[in-house]
């Protein structure tokens, strides 16, 4: 089999989308939904492998920044729209598009990449670890209340148009993107996805409301939520899904998730993506009645070692060495000597002893602060050479809050 790995063209993205659809199961996309993506692709970042005419591989990069502890941010290429058609899998094309990419994000100067993934065992071969993982709660609000703290009376809540408050909306969003690491600064454009709100992906639910906070004026949060009518023998039970809830202040955020969680004839208030240390969870009444589930979320690579690690800083001084295993961009192999503390960090290649060793899977899985190093020695996934080692870089890595990705790419 021939196959021809080349750079995106427009009149080539049709064919192109059509492939990466099928992949994912032959549902063509609603319009507007398909019209967004069409519009967010990157085509000189965007390839794909072409059997004759046949289009039989996609994969994109989008241009991001993505937040990192000290709340530097970071330029990362976000992996999308990889697919591989059925007829041609498990012959090394994926492989192909992996080293055609990683190999353009180095050259493009870009220490990161980051990706969503359909399946989690699919990148740990090409270097990407779990940097982020999200929380699905789905709250039985019949009997949980949430504990306001005070100041939460004070709080305005109005409906409004999702659309006309879009642009109120953002600017709150933009304000908390460098709060979390994990957070994408995200280029024009990209304020229209979370207003999708296509019919046929609503499944019965009610289209898209919005609500947002106001304090003297001032617009402090916002949710944005579908409410899907349940009912048995005339007993209601509805479903709100909140799609986002995001505030300024605990106050405001309180006094979101209360009006949610009191929407008359609803009894259940579901939430796919939230972070892992959600304030929420230490609001409510009864953890046990949140139904909280944890999944990965963002896959971290670091394309880079040495600029990746100085770009953050570290939450206590460390100063370790560490051999770094990365068969699949090699120019990542071998000692880097990390220097660092909460005010910047120094990553050198070094010819002293290693202090730990691991693969760049682990450094992508720690980087952002979400599981430690000392985790994944748990598991056997890093080894500490020199004794102490492994506590002062597992809790130099850490976060005061965890990070998260707010949505999907
Ligand atoms: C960021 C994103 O866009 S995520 C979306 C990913 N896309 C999808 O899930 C759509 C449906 N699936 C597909 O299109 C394809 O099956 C892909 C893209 C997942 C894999 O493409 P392929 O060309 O078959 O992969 P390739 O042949 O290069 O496989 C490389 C290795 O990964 C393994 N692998 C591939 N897919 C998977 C999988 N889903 N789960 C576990 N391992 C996998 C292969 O077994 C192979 O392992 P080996 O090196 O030990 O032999």
């Amino acid at each position: 089999m021939t196959t021809d790995v080349r750079v995106l063209r427009q009149d080539e993205w049709e064919r192109w989308y059509a492939r990466l659809e099928v992949a994912f199961g032959g549902v063509a996309e609603p319009p507007q939904e398909r019209r967004l993506w069409d519009d967010l692709t990157e085509l000189d970042r965007s390839v794909g492998v072409w059997d004759g005419a046949d289009c039989v591989g996609t994969a994109g990069a989008f241009s991001f920044r993505v937040s990192v502890p000290g709340g530097a941010f970071v330029d990362a290429a976000g992996v999308t729209m990889v697919s591989v058609a059925a007829t041609h899998r498990r012959r090394g094309i994926l492989t192909s598009m992996m080293r055609r990419q990683l190999d353009d994000v180095r050259d493009w100067g870009e220490p990161l990449a980051v990706l969503t993934a359909s399946e989690p065992a699919i990148y740990g071969r090409f270097g990407y670890g779990i940097g982020t993982r999200q929380a699905y709660v789905s709250i039985d609000s019949s009997r949980v209340r949430i504990d306001a703290p005070a100041g939460t009376d004070d709080v305005r809540l109005r409906f409004v148009d999702a659309a006309e408050a879009a642009e109120r909306c953002e600017a709150v969003y933009l304000r908390t993107i460098g709060t979390r690491p994990g957070m994408l600064a995200r280029s024009p454009g990209w304020e229209r996805l979370p207003l999708l709100d296509e019919p046929e992906e609503r499944n019965g639910a009610s289209p898209l409301q919005c609500v947002v906070a106001e304090r003297g004026g001032e617009t402090v949060g916002f949710t944005r939520f579908h409410n899907k009518p349940e009912s048995e023998w005339a007993v209601p039970h509805g479903r709100i899904q909140a799609r986002d809830v995001t505030a300024l202040d605990p106050a405001a955020y309180a006094a979101l998730w209360r009006f949610l969680c009191d929407i008359d004839l609803t009894s259940t208030v579901e939430a796919r993506n939230r972070p892992v240390d959600d304030p929420l969870l230490s609001m409510v009444s009864d953890i046990r009645r949140c139904g909280v589930r944890v999944r990965d979320s963002m896959h971290v690579r670091l394309v880079d070692v040495g600029t990746a690690l100085e770009a953050r800083t570290y939450l206590t001084p460390v100063d370790v060495v560490f051999e770094v295993e990365d068969a699949f961009c090699p120019w990542n192999e071998g000692r880097w000597r990390l220097s660092g503390d909460a005010t910047g960090a120094s990553c050198k290649r070094t010819e002293e002893p290693a202090d730990l060793t691991l693969s760049v899977r682990e450094l992508g899985a720690a980087y952002l602060g979400d599981v430690s190093l000392a985790e994944l020695a748990g598991a056997g996934r890093v080894r500490e050479v020199r004794q102490g080692a492994l506590a002062e870089a597992a809790l130099a890595f850490g976060s005061p809050v965890k990070p998260w990705l707010q949505h999907g790419f």
